[in-house]
């Protein structure tokens, strides 16, 4: 079905949206501390300011030699008086025309100033000498030199993932102080919809956006509880969104938003709650609802699996983020050269589905995945990234430049900068 191709007067875009939805939904405020260990994937409660220097004591860049660099000569040898290891540091006097063996990350031994590497050595039994001349301070890591005790290391709001773990774990954090896990209630609506796994009668399509949403939410750490399906039957949809409302802090539905007569979740969400907006200039996604019920917030996706997908990705993935405490940063765009031409219609803002990659001369290139049916789920498996068209664009020639947004690791399993 070809839907719109005159403008859409008066819906918003979804920067709008985002910035509608983020007024109106305060972050969470209340924390909560968890082990180091499963602190991945959450998001920081508190700044954190380092306790102590780094690195915490003058030590080693190298496998060599800590020396006096004033002492070092090619005519004069020293003497190698004890070593200095990772952990085990060298505790002795060292007097005149003396060094210590030592190894990367040992102790810089006291009156010690730089290190020779050993390559640079030649050792013969306690005597050791050095042809270079030596630069005073030379592989040493000096205390403090990355930060001081008391330097912020990393900020309330940030999602913590490998580099931030390595961070907390360097400052000697084992307790992280971190948001809860936010709750959010999912459920896909239509009598056509059956389990993966099951046999399809006539009329009938297995239940897909309740799985991929799933797995969007777990890459956010939200605790998900999935209710299902639910039949297009006003009496279950109310019963689900009270189940789904009692438990959550946000309840997220699939599918009866447009104007289908089995659409009920509009008239379920005007008995119990209100919705603040519906429908938006995007495409695929225009019917999304956004709306509020007596304990959570709710997000209303469109039944075709790829308008729900993107909808969750540009819109529930960013008020989640919010929600949840996350300092959230708009997406990193980049600017590719199209190698397909791209039909378009004015009036929404388009995110269609493509293949950016590097060109042999180095040049970012993009193609579409072939159609782009809202209902096409390929067509998003295809893609490691959305080629963004503005509303007013009515089509782009092959060779032009267009905006493209690299899927992030909700949608994208791949390693390699997902691409
Ligand atoms: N007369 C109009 N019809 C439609 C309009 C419109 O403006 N006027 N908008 C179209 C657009 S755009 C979309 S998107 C869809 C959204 O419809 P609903 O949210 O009401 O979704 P359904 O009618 O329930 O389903 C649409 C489509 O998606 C399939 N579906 C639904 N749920 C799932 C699921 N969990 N897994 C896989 N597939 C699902 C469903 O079978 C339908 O084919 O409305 C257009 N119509
Ligand atoms: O075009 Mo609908 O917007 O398929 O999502």
């Amino acid at each position: 079905m070809s839907h719109d191709c005159c403008s859409q007067p008066g819906l918003m875009l979804p920067a709008q949206a985002l910035e509608k939805m983020f007024a109106q939904v305060p972050p969470r405020s209340d924390k909560t501390w968890v082990p180091l260990e499963a602190a991945a994937g959450r998001v920081l409660a508190e700044d954190i300011v380092a306790a102590l220097d780094l690195p915490p004591f003058a030590n080693s860049a190298m496998d060599g030699y800590a020396v006096r660099a004033e002492e070092v000569s090619p005519d004069q040898p020293l003497t190698v008086v004890g070593t200095a290891f990772a952990g085990v540091p060298f505790e002795g006097e060292i007097g005149p025309h003396q060094c210590v063996r030592i190894m990367t990350g040992g102790l810089l031994p006291d009156g010690m100033d730089s290190i020779v590497m050993q390559e640079q050595a030649e050792r013969d039994e306690d005597q050791v000498r050095f042809a270079e001349p030596v630069r005073q301070g030379q592989f040493v890591r000096a205390r403090g030199s990355e930060l001081t005790a008391g330097t912020p290391v990393l900020s309330r709001g940030t999602r913590i993932g490998g580099a931030e773990i390595g961070v907390l774990a360097t400052v000697g954090i084992a307790q992280v102080p971190v948001y809860p896990k936010l709750k959010v209630a999912l459920f896909s609506t239509g009598d056509e919809l059956k389990p993966p796994g099951t046999e399809l009668a006539p009329g009938e399509i297995y239940d897909s956006n309740r799985h991929a949403l799933r797995t969007m939410l777990n890459t956010l750490h939200a605790e998900v509880i999935d209710l299902g399906v639910i039949p297009d039957d006003l009496d279950a949809v109310r019963a689900a969104f009270h189940e789904a409302d009692r438990q959550a802090d946000m309840v997220i539905t699939s599918g009866g938003v447009s104007v289908g007569e089995a659409d009920f979740i509009k008239v379920v969400l005007d008995e119990l709650g209100q919705i603040n907006f519906w429908k938006l200039a995007i495409k695929p996604g225009k019917p999304f609802a956004f709306g509020q019920l007596p304990n959570s917030w709710f997000c209303g996706l469109p039944g075709n699996p790829v308008s729900s997908m993107v909808t969750g990705y540009q819109l529930v993935q960013p008020l989640l983020a919010h929600l949840g405490g996350e300092h959230y940063r708009p997406a990193l765009t980049l600017q590719a050269k199209l190698q397909t031409p791209l039909r378009k219609g004015p009036g929404r803002q388009e995110y269609q589905r493509g293949v950016l990659q590097q060109s042999d001369s180095g040049e970012l290139v993009v193609s579409a995945t072939g159609a782009q049916g809202s209902d096409m789920t390929t067509s998003m498996s295809r893609a490691n990234c959305f080629i963004v068209l503005p509303q007013d664009c009515a089509g782009v020639a092959e060779g032009e430049w267009v905006t493209v947004e690299p899927f992030n690791a909700s949608l994208n399993g791949r390693l390699g900068g997902g691409l």
